[in-house]
């Protein structure tokens, strides 16, 4: 038996995949393990979509297009309870990856009744509960004894929290906290789960103390009687309605009626409220936001998966896929041969390896920070805000982007719901949104660039933290790219640096002369806000590279090496040119060096060519997961789409009821009067 570099390769799967596979040149298990970070990890992937393979009481009963909104909250809560019966089993107890995957292969991406519970209900209880408030809570809520969820959002306010309109006021004769939805913009509004599964939240209010508010805060807040499951007195809640996509959670509404929760029921880990009505600050006025950033470092990698899933589904079929020719003497060419198509789906292929390298990095800092956090240490709190706010934002928008690309990749059969790209676009699209709108979040980050760039501009550029260090350097006066014997990743990084830093700079001093002119500061930021963000978004892609580089240099397995070198290449001549006229705009780099990028990038989309599927396939999504007749691993896509469409509800009769009720008669009718 021929041992292949690509460990998808099955026999009788369509020869047409097969032969990408073959042509695939690294170990398709070895690369898994970069893209999940360590060869355990990967590992147990596949050892958890074997035992999932196995076990049909944990499979779709049938496809999710198939089914209506309440069947699929059922389905999903039948096999919820399944793996919650069978956790032990399946993964080691209390691994947030393996549950992740677990949720992913059996429950999928449209959410699920305890998705909140898991994202940000636990996380918020642990990073802001007191001990005894954790003992109290935290264990009945990891053993799934109460189901939770995060309500902050309302009906009138996302963005700013300052302005929320529930209400937590203080009432020392009970030594309670009375919560109020004042008016219906006041309504939590969003939070996912909240409308029917959870019976509890962890709610946003501003708390008042003796008639002063003290922003918002966190509170642990009943909703359901535990028994019943009905609400508790003085509370309202339901669904919000179908959304775009990510229809299985139940995002709610709630308002309270003066609802009353005991004092200790605010969190205390970092900030207390004495019986008396003392107020005891916490070490960091924004240390509760921590499950927002929990999100932020972690749906970096959430989103990078889901670009690969839509990536994994149109590389595949535009490998089975044959229409036209390129050679009119040759037969009909796969759709992968074309250069526009391979132009549409490769730099995402490696943006997507790009975003899963820097989520590691996040993630890494985001547990770095928690535990600095845990022992009163908030001096990398701002660095952490500041990194995750650019990134859910650029990553966010540029997956939404791959995702839409990918399915037009696929042609007619991309607008099928059977290839599963609209839903994966749904609910990938939601990440621009929710934990901080796109463009509020840039802006969050632009805070720190400002701030940095007046250290600069002070001469105090020996002040800058390591994320913005490049800020105080100074810049050649032109770009080396193609001016030196070889030119390596250095003189791309140099070159992104320069625009990132020049873009920075000179927002910051639109921002400034306002200032001087006499606007005030927040007319002045306001105005200045496009170009601040534009700085954002382009000191957010130099970290991007920057992660990927790093990452491509740790990389000790050569053939593995050599792929990622290639991938890092079409990378960088790829945001090179997409970021080209703040290149051009100083003339740091000349428009023949633009041309130089522009072959290069050719020659990398072929040479990619022959790995394109190996590439996807090693992100390892089994069937189950893709959830995609297009993206199937076996390559059969046209007999499974006859046989997808054929299941389809409506053909369960030859003629429907509303055709006798009305085509019928219509068409009867209409004969009728011409005789
Ligand atoms: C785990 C797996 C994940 C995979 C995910 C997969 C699927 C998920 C599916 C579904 C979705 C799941 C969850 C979604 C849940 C939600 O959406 S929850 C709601 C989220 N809401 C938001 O994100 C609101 C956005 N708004 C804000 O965050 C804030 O209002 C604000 C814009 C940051 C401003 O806050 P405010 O208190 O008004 O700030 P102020 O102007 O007073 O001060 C600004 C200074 O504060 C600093 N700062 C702000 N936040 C932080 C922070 N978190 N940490 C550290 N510092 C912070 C900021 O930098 C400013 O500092 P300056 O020094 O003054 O510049
Ligand atoms: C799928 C999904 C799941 C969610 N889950 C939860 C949840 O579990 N819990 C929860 O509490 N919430 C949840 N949310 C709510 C979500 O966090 C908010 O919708 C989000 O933070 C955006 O706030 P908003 O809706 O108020 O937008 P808005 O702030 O109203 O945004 C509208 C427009 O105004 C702009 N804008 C607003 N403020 C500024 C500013 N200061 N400067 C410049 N432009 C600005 C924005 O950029 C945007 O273009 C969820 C939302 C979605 C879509």
């Amino acid at each position: 038996m021929v041992h292949h570099q690509n460990k998808a390769i099955r026999e009788g799967d369509n020869p047409d995949l097969t032969a990408e596979r073959v042509t695939g040149t690294f170990d398709t298990h070895s690369m898994a393990a970069q893209i999940y970070n360590s060869e355990a990890h990967a590992r147990r992937r596949r050892e958890i979509t074997e035992i999932i393979a196995k076990r049909p009481e944990l499979h779709d009963t049938k496809p999710f297009p198939f089914m209506t909104r309440e069947e699929k909250i059922l389905e999903s809560s039948r096999k919820l309870t399944l793996i919650t019966k069978h956790m032990n089993e399946i993964i080691e107890p209390n691994n947030s990856n393996e549950m992740f995957h677990l949720n992913n292969e059996v429950l999928g991406i449209e959410g699920h009744p305890m998705a909140l519970h898991g994202i940000m209900f636990i996380p918020a209880l642990t990073a802001q509960a007191s001990e005894e408030q954790q003992k109290k809570w935290l264990t009945r809520a990891i053993n799934r004894e109460i189901v939770g969820t995060y309500a902050q959002t309302e009906l009138g306010h996302g963005t700013n929290l300052q302005n929320l309109e529930t209400t937590a006021t203080y009432d020392v004769a009970t030594q309670e906290f009375v919560l109020h939805t004042p008016t219906i913009t006041g309504l939590k509004w969003w939070p996912g789960n909240l409308g029917k599964s959870s019976n509890y939240a962890v709610v946003v209010a501003l708390m008042f103390i003796k008639g002063k508010n003290y922003g918002p805060h966190t509170f642990m807040v009943p909703l359901r009687d535990e028994k019943t499951h009905q609400p508790l007195k003085g509370i309202t809640i339901g669904d919000i309605g179908p959304k775009i996509a990510y229809n299985v959670t139940d995002n709610g509404f709630l308002g309270f009626d003066h609802y009353r929760i005991p004092r200790t029921n605010l969190l205390m880990r970092h900030t207390r409220v004495e019986p008396d009505g003392t107020y005891v600050k916490p070490p960091h006025a924004k240390i509760n936001y921590s499950a927002m950033v929990h999100v932020r470092s972690h749906m970096i990698t959430g989103q990078a998966i889901m670009l690969s899933y839509a990536l994994t589904i149109a590389t595949r079929y535009s490998s089975v896929r044959r229409q036209g020719q390129i050679d009119t003497t040759q037969p009909e060419v796969k759709v992968l041969e074309y250069q526009t198509q391979q132009h549409r789906l490769f730099p995402y292929i490696a943006r997507a390896y790009a975003f899963v390298f820097a989520g590691a990095e996040t993630v890494k800092l985001y547990e770095r920070v928690l535990e600095e956090v845990a022992t009163g240490n908030v001096s990398l709190m701002a660095d952490l805000h500041a990194l995750t706010s650019g990134l859910k934002s650029v990553v966010s928008h540029y997956t939404a982007q791959g995702i839409e690309q990918a399915r037009m990749a696929c042609g007619g059969h991309g607008y099928s719901q059977a290839s599963y790209m609209s839903e994966i676009f749904g609910v990938a699209v939601g990440g621009c949104t929710y934990e901080g709108e796109n463009m509020v979040m840039l802006l969050q980050l632009a805070r720190y660039l400002v701030k940095s760039a007046s250290l600069v501009k002070t001469g105090q550029s020996s002040k800058l933290g390591p994320l913005v260090a490049y800020l105080g350097a100074k810049s050649d006066s032109t770009s080396l790219i193609d001016r030196t014997p070889t030119t390596g990743f250095a003189e791309y990084v140099k070159t992104f640096q320069h625009i990132a830093r020049r873009q920075t700079l000179k927002a910051a001093d639109k921002f400034f002369g306002l200032m001087e002119k006499g606007e005030k500061r927040p007319i002045a930021w306001n105005k200045s806000s496009v170009e601040l963000n534009r700085a954002s978004r382009l000191h957010t892609r130099l970290y991007i590279v920057e992660a990927f580089v790093r990452r491509v240099e740790e990389v000790a397995d050569p053939r593995l090496k050599e792929v990622l070198t290639d991938l890092l290449h079409l990378h960088v001549n790829y945001e090179l040119l997409d970021m080209s006229t703040y290149a051009l705009e100083d003339g740091f780099v000349s428009s023949s060096q633009l041309d130089y990028v522009r072959d290069q990038l050719y020659f990398y989309l072929a040479k990619i060519r022959p790995n394109a599927v190996s590439l996807v396939d090693s992100w390892e999504f089994s069937d189950q997961e893709l959830r995609s007749v297009l993206g199937r691993r076996d390559g059969h896509v046209y007999e499974n789409l006859f046989a997808w469409a054929k299941a389809s509800p409506l053909n369960k009769t030859d003629v429907l009821p509303s055709v006798d009720k009305y085509l019928k008669p219509l068409m009867e009718s209409a004969r009728a009067s011409k005789l």
